[in-house]
């Protein structure tokens, strides 16, 4: 799957761009986070990028193919959106609205059988709400829908997800799973897109992120170059601190906003350093299904991969590979960070006081 959007543009009033000269690329096993600040753009780009709204320049393909040229079935075939769970929702059991995911696939008068009730049944339990299955969707809270919300998209079996703001309204745990299924779906092959007001979720769990500014800016890269201290001052005219919380299985980033600062400018990529450092990292994988998505991004870091080791642990169940790198700062942050945000891997990176300038 492959999701391009070229030049998009969009304003609602002439002469106020919402979104300006947006280029954006997505593919299948991504999460990619869309930050930036209340009435920025964030939603009105997922509608553009579903061809719910109309780009006023610019295009959304899908596997080369143009959206808004698209047949709505073939394109709910493939895409599935989650809506943010605001308003009146029909008077439905949590079941019939899931299996009403199922429709893009069984068909609208199509009657869901075995198959169908038994994918609910495994959706709800995998997102921890199996006891609202038979309650009215009109009478449970914001949060509880949000979750059924997720079901019914995931019911598709879609190969692009997209959700705005899916852990909104939901407590802490409700938070993480959400964060995990999403990472179980990209990692299955899936891609999700998702709209977010937690910088840390971006960073705890997207391979890419989108920074939306006011006016219409955006910048678009691989996580650690796009969520920076400085960015999200220009963005959100919040001054903030990207410090690191150590627990004895992993290493978390982690944002605390410290004042408002009404800066306003425009959101840059981290600069490339002009020197390198060496650096080790350190994976341990406990599931050797992994080792080919490591392999594939060591691979995207080849030329900084000074020294190798891999060293295969039967017995303990577990694999160890101990990676030697000479590369700038960024490039050492940004593959720690991807390999980082899979699911069930150790990482830790030693670099060296010594620096060497670059040339
Ligand atoms: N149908 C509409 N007609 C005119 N203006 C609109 C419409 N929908 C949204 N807007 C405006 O467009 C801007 C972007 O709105 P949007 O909902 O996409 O922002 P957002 O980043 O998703 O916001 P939030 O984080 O608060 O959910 C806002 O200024 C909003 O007031």
């Amino acid at each position: 799957m492959n999701l391009d959007v070229e030049n998009g543009s969009f304003s609602y009033v002439s002469g106020t761009p919402v979104i300006k000269q947006l280029d954006f690329h997505a593919a299948s096993g991504q999460l990619i986070a869309i930050l930036g600040p209340n009435g920025a753009g964030k939603t009105t780009l997922l509608r553009c990028i579903m061809g719910l709204l109309k780009w006023d320049g610019g295009t959304s393909t899908l596997n080369g193919q143009e959206i808004a040229k698209m047949s709505s079935k073939k394109l709910w075939q493939q895409v599935s959106y989650v809506p943010q769970a605001r308003g009146a929702f029909a008077s439905l059991t949590v079941e019939d609205m899931i299996l009403l995911g199922c429709t893009s696939r069984i068909g609208l008068f199509a009657t869901p059988g075995e198959k169908e009730r038994q994918l609910v049944a495994d959706l709800v339990e995998e997102l921890g709400i199996q006891r609202l299955l038979y309650k009215n969707c009109s009478e449970i809270s914001g949060g509880e829908l949000q979750m059924v919300l997720i079901a019914r998209a995931m019911a598709a079996q879609p190969q692009l997800l997209i959700l705005d703001e899916p852990e909104s309204n939901l407590d802490f745990k409700n938070q993480l799973i959400v964060l995990d299924t999403m990472t179980k779906l990209a990692n299955e092959g899936i891609c999700c897109i998702f709209n977010t007001h937690y910088p840390n979720h971006a960073l705890m769990r997207a391979s890419q992120s989108l920074i939306l500014q006011k006016g219409g800016d955006s910048i678009f890269g691989d996580t650690t170059e796009v969520v920076t201290e400085s960015n999200i001052e220009e963005a959100f005219g919040v001054e903030a601190v990207i410090g690191e919380i150590e627990t004895p299985g992993q290493i978390y980033q982690s944002v605390m906003p410290l004042r408002v600062t009404e800066k306003n400018g425009v959101c840059e990529k981290a600069k490339p350093s002009h020197i390198t450092q060496i650096a080790t990292i350190s994976i341990i994988v406990s599931d050797p299904a992994l080792s080919e998505k490591i392999n594939a991004l060591l691979h995207n870091y080849r030329d900084y991969i000074v020294g190798r080791m891999g060293l295969p642990y039967v017995q303990g169940g577990v694999s160890i590979i101990n990676i030697t790198l000479d590369a700038p700062i960024e490039k050492i942050t940004a593959l720690t960070h991807q390999i980082d945000i899979l699911p069930d891997v150790n990482v830790k990176t030693t670099v060296a006081k010594k620096v060497v300038p670059v040339g």
